[in-house]
C-alpha cells in the first residue's frame, strides 16, 4: 500500500453539525476517525446560518425594545443602531462559539482532521490533498449551500446569500428579498429593527410550510412593523448595480417593479453532491440530495449520508439526529430507522413560531381523522404582565386525546417547543399535559389550559354531573 494512504475505521466528510457529532462521539470510543472539512469548521451553522441569524435577530430585538417600551411606563426611543458594532457582536458569538467546533479541539478529542476537498475515487477510498484515505465506513456531511435560482439577470446583478449577508457592516437602504422562508421572514424583521427598509417578494405564500393560524401571528406583526411582504409575487427579472437594484415581479398577470439598494436570495437550498466523486463510488444521488434509507445508508453499502446533504428536513438539530443515529449502525451494528415525523422546527421571528409534528391541513392531508384544540396568549396572565398577548398554542388531536401534533405562536415559542415536541415524540395525550402542575404565571401554561379545554365539556356531562350528585349525599 503507498504511504500516502491512511486506513481510519471512519471517514467522515464535512465537519457542520452532522459530522461534527459522528467524529467526536466515534473517538470517545476510541475509534480511529478522520474528519475533513474544506472550509471552516462548524459549516453552515455557526459561520453562515443559525448563529450569525440569531445574533443579528438578538440585536434587532433588543433595537425594538427600546420603541416599544412605552407599554411598560418607560419612555420608548428610537434607538441609534452602529451597524458596524452589530456586525462585530455578531461574529464576536460566532467566535464565542468557534472554539467548540475548532480543529484544536477535535484534535485533541483524538480526531484525525484533514483541511481539503474530499473526493471519492473508487467505493472505498476518498482523495484530499494528494492523500488517500481507505475507511471501513464513510458519513457524508457536506451539507447544503444557497439555491440562486435562473431568473433572468439575477447571475449578473450584485446579490446576498446567507453566506455574504452577516458580511455587511454597513445597514443595506432597501433590503429586497426573495423568498418568504424562515431565512428570509427572519432576516427581514432583523434587518428592518436595525433600521432598513425591507419588502420581501414570496412566489407563493410566507412562511407557507407552516399552519396558516400560527403564521397569520407573525405576518401580522412584521407588517405592522414596516416589513412589505408581497405574496403570490413572482420575480420574472433582476437587474441593477450595487446600490440600485430592481426586480420586475409578476402577480396574477400583472407586472410591477420594486426597487432596493440590496438583494439577499432566499429561495431555499441546494445539496452539496458535486466533486464528490459519488459516481466513483456508487452512491446515487438527486436534486434533493444524496438518496438514503431511513437507515441513512446510501446505495453505497459502506457510505452513510447526514444532515442537509441527505435530502431530508434541513435543521441543526436534524443533523445533529443523524449524526448520533448513525453511530449504532457504524459501532454497534445495530440497525437505525429516522422518525422524521417528530421532528420539531423553529422560526426564530418576533412573535417566534415553533411545531412539531403534522400541522392541521397535514394530517388531514394524510388522511387522518383529528380534531384541533387552541388557547389564546392574551389568555395567559404572563403574557398579559409582558404585554405579549399575541399568539397560540395549537394542538392536533388524534384518537382518544392522543397528540399527534403541535404548534405555538408567540413569545418564547421556541422554548415552549421543547414540550410540544416532548409530548408529541413521547405518543402523549393532552390528559398527560393536563395532569401536572405548571409553575405560575408561565408562558408553558397556555399549552396546559389548552389541553383543559378539550377536556371543558365533561364538565356539563349528564353522566359526570350525576356522579357528583351522588357522591355529595355522603356529606
Ligand atoms: C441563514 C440560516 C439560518 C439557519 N437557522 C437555523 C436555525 O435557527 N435552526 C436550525 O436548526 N437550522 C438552521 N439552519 C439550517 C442549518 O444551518 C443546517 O441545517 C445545518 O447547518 C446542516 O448541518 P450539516 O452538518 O448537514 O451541514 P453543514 O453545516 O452545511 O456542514 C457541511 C460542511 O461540509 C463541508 N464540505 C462540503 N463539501 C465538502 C467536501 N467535498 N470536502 C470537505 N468538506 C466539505 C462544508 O464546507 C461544510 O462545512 C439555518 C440555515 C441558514 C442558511
Ligand atoms: N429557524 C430555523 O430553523 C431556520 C432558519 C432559516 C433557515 N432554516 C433552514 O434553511 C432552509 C432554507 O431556508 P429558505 O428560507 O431559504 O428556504 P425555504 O425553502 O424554506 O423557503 C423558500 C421560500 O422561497 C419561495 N420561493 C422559491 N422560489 C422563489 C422565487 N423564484 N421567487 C419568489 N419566491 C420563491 C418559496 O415559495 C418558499 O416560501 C429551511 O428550509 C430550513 O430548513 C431554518
Amino acid at each position: 500500500m503507498a504511504d500516502d494512504t491512511t486506513n481510519p475505521d471512519i471517514c467522515v466528510i464535512g465537519a457542520g453539525s452532522g459530522g461534527l457529532t459522528v467524529a467526536a462521539a466515534s473517538a470517545a470510543f476510541g475509534v480511529p476517525v478522520t474528519l475533513i472539512e474544506r472550509d471552516r469548521m462548524g459549516g453552515d451553522c455557526l459561520n453562515y446560518g443559525c448563529v450569525p441569524s440569531k445574533a443579528l435577530i438578538a440585536a434587532g430585538k433588543t433595537a425594538e425594545m427600546f420603541r416599544r417600551a412605552d407599554r411598560f411606563g418607560v419612555r420608548s426611543t428610537q434607538p441609534q443602531i452602529d451597524f458596524a458594532a452589530v456586525h462585530a457582536h455578531v461574529h464576536g458569538v460566532i467566535g464565542k462559539i468557534a472554539p467548540n467546533d475548532s480543529v484544536e479541539r477535535f484534535e485533541g478529542l483524538g480526531v484525525d482532521v484533514i483541511k481539503g476537498d474530499a473526493r471519492f475515487v473508487d467505493p472505498d477510498t476518498v482523495a484530499v490533498n494528494g492523500k488517500r484515505i481507505k475507511a471501513r465506513r464513510f458519513v457524508v456531511a457536506t451539507g447544503s449551500r444557497p439555491f440562486v435560482p435562473p431568473i433572468e439577470g439575477l447571475k449578473d446583478t450584485p446579490h446576498l446569500t446567507n453566506e455574504t449577508l452577516f458580511d455587511l457592516t454597513r445597514c443595506p437602504e432597501h433590503l429586497l428579498i426573495i423568498g418568504g422562508g424562515p431565512i428570509g421572514m427572519e432576516m427581514a424583521q432583523a434587518h428592518r429593527r436595525l433600521g432598513a427598509r425591507v419588502t420581501v417578494v414570496e412566489g407563493a405564500t410566507p412562511l407557507g410550510k407552516d399552519d396558516p393560524d400560527l403564521t397569520a401571528v407573525v405576518l401580522k406583526r412584521l407588517e405592522a412593523e414596516g416589513v412589505v411582504i408581497e405574496a403570490n409575487a413572482k420575480v420574472v427579472a433582476v437587474s441593477g448595480i450595487e446600490g440600485a437594484i430592481t426586480l420586475r415581479v409578476e402577480r396574477d398577470g400583472r407586472r410591477f417593479e420594486v426597487r432596493g439598494s440590496h438583494l439577499l436570495v432566499a429561495v431555499g437550498r441546494q445539496a452539496n453532491v458535486d466533486d464528490l466523486g459519488l459516481e466513483a463510488a456508487g452512491i446515487a444521488y438527486d436534486r434533493s440530495g444524496i438518496t438514503v434509507g431511513r437507515d441513512l445508508r446510501t446505495s453505497n453499502r459502506r457510505v452513510y449520508a447526514v444532515g442537509d446533504v441527505a435530502g431530508g428536513p434541513q435543521f441543526t438539530h436534524v443533523a445533529g439526529y443523524h449524526g448520533g443515529l448513525v453511530l449504532r449502525p457504524l459501532l454497534f451494528r445495530l440497525p437505525i430507522r429516522t422518525k422524521h415525523d417528530e421532528m420539531p422546527h423553529v422560526t426564530y421571528t418576533d412573535p417566534e413560531l415553533g411545531q412539531v409534528g403534522p400541522t392541521e391541513a397535514e394530517a388531514r392531508a394524510a388522511g387522518h381523522d383529528v380534531a384541533t384544540v387552541s388557547w389564546s396568549y392574551e389568555d395567559n396572565d404572563r403574557a398579559q404582565a409582558e404585554h405579549e398577548t399575541e399568539g397560540l398554542v395549537k394542538f392536533v388531536v388524534g384518537k382518544r386525546g392522543r397528540i399527534v401534533g403541535a404548534g405555538v405562536a408567540g413569545a418564547k415559542a421556541g422554548e415552549m417547543t421543547n414540550l410540544l415536541a416532548l409530548a408529541v415524540s413521547q405518543g402523549m395525550k393532552l390528559s398527560d399535559l393536563q395532569g401536572f402542575v405548571s409553575p405560575y404565571p408561565t408562558l408553558s401554561e397556555i399549552a396546559k389550559r389548552a389541553a383543559t379545554s378539550y377536556y371543558a365539556s365533561y364538565t356539563s356531562k349528564p353522566v359526570v354531573r350525576s356522579a357528583i350528585a351522588f357522591l355529595r349525599r355522603f356529606g
